[in-house]
């Protein structure tokens, strides 16, 4: 499944909603129409000890990795990276405009041989609906 996993400084817990910034990055992620729904996961967990550029305690990081599985160009993982990078910098432009703050993203492939994956959401997702079942 393509898994956004989120790492940040837990100092954040004060400023940002991490729950809604899941949120917004698996409608982004939706947007791209690269992914199917059924497999998208995004999360975020709070770093308790880190130590950030000078050490300054108002410092602060978020991390995101993108784990995708194989068969998309370089081109659509360019404009995929580039499009989610863009929402997460929309999210922190308040963090962004003062000086304690690291944004980052990187794409990383599955590999397919080497990767397993069951998942029973996509038959519910893609079934013909019956009113209420999906939601
Ligand atoms: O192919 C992959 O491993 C990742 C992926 C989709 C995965 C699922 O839908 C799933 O695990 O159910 C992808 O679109 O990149």
């Amino acid at each position: 499944m393509p898994h956004l996993t989120v790492q940040y400084s837990q100092n954040l817990d004060h400023d940002v909603d991490m729950k809604e910034f899941c949120s917004v990055m698996s409608v982004a992620m939706q947007q791209t129409g690269v992914f199917p729904l059924a497999g998208i996961r995004v999360r975020a967990h709070p770093m308790p000890q880190y130590c950030v550029a000078d050490g300054h305690s108002k410092n602060a990081f978020v991390d995101m990795v993108l784990r995708m599985g194989e068969g998309r160009s370089d081109a659509t993982k360019s404009e995929v990276g580039a499009f989610l990078m863009a929402r997460a910098e929309a999210v922190f432009a308040p963090l962004l405009a003062d000086p304690y703050f690291a944004l980052s993203l990187e794409i990383v492939t599955i590999s397919k041989p080497f990767s397993w994956k069951t998942n029973s959401i996509h038959a519910r997702i893609n079934a013909p609906s019956v009113k209420g079942e999906n939601s």
